[in-house]
């Protein structure tokens, strides 16, 4: 089992005080101070870096999406990944526009890619098993799961990489987050299920009656994380728990994403709640349930742009406030060095 640290926090007197010095009114920098705080903590140093970013997609396949839970057919899921790989994705232009170093990883998509196909390859099965006629994955699955990802995190570690951003891509999986979230935090179903990828009404009473059905078949009473993943999970949410449960034992940031990124997290903060110091949520998702999630969470997201993509579109488009954090905490004039007098 990872074990997860909680940070030194003595070092967080020394940065409040070299944040105070800066030639600005007091806190006048805001969510970009917290910012500046929480990565000198998690780094232990007083000038930070952010080196070599990440994001990891994670895609795979879902047996619950052949039941009508997603205005899109499962085959999106393999066709998304191609489109991945050329580039031509929400995530490949905004990591692109960022500088941030982008893999795909084949967690279960129901599609064999060719060899010579760029994306990491970690299938566990050709998609997960509908939950309504059984459990979506065996516990073996589930490990593998969780130790994919987490090796593939300590291979992006070994570049010298401090900050990873987890994405996700496997039509159906805003219903695995639902049954997560519903599960691990005991609320109402209809507060955990919200639209996905654009169902109408009628389709969304759908959704919520096929998820209703696969609540009662499994009725699990306790909230073991496992058990939920196991029962509910996709494996790509599944490997993005291990990837993030790795990525805070190494020291590593761990940025969440949107609503299925953040059932993801939230499993792993069942296992290891350690893991909020190195957590920077990045947006709040315009699908519902996730305003509720992060709150549970005890989460403030940097963003709001009614944004509800997934692949880690939301981690790309925060990335560079945690620039502009680093930014003025290494860079910033103190008001000694710049002999501006204090009030
Ligand atoms: C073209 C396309 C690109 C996407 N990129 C991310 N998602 C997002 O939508 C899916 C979840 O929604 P649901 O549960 O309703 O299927 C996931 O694949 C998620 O990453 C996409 C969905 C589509 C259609
Ligand atoms: O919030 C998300 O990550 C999300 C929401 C809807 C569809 N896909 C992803």
């Amino acid at each position: 089992m990872i074990s997860i640290k909680i940070p030194d926090l003595s070092i967080q007197q020394a940065l409040i005080q070299k944040i105070n010095n800066k030639t600005k009114p007091l806190q006048s920098l805001g969510r970009l101070e917290d910012l500046a705080l929480q990565i000198g903590t998690v780094q232990q140093s007083l000038s930070p870096q952010l080196s070599q970013a990440h994001i990891l997609v994670f895609a795979a396949d879902h047996g619950i999406a052949r039941e009508g839970v997603s205005a899109y057919p499962p085959e999106v899921t393999a066709q998304m990944v191609l489109n991945f790989v050329q580039g031509g994705a929400a995530i490949n232009v905004l990591t692109r526009q960022h500088g941030i170093a982008l893999k795909v990883v084949d967690a279960g998509v129901n599609f064999t890619f060719a060899p010579d196909t760029p994306v990491y390859p970690a299938k566990i099965d050709m998609g997960t098993k509908s939950y309504l006629q059984q459990t979506a994955m065996t516990e073996e699955q589930l490990e593998a799961c969780m130790s994919e990802g987490a090796k593939i995190v300590r291979e992006v570690h070994q570049t010298g990489c401090n900050v990873i951003g987890f994405g996700e891509m496997g039509i159906g999986n805003t219903s695995s987050a639902s049954l997560l979230m519903h599960t691990l935090l005991r609320l109402p179903l209809e507060e955990c299920v919200g639209r996905g990828t654009g169902l109408n009404d009628a389709q969304y009473q759908q959704k919520l009656s096929i998820l209703q059905q696969a609540v009662n078949k499994h009725s699990l009473t306790d909230s073991d994380p496992r058990k939920a993943l196991q029962t509910f999970g996709g494996y790509e949410i599944a490997m993005i728990c291990g990837g993030m449960l790795q990525a805070a034992s190494l020291g590593i940031l761990v940025l969440v994403d949107g609503f299925i990124a953040s059932s993801a997290y939230l499993c792993a903060w069942k296992l290891q709640a350690a893991i909020s110091h190195y957590a920077i949520f990045c947006h709040q998702s315009d699908e519902q349930g996730h305003r509720l999630l992060l709150e549970k969470l005890g989460a403030s997201p940097l963003l709001q742009l009614d944004m509800r993509l997934g692949e880690g579109t939301g981690c790309a488009t925060a990335y560079p406030l945690l620039q502009s954090a680093v930014a003025f905490l290494n860079e910033m004039a103190s008001f000694e060095s710049a002999g501006v007098s204090k009030s």
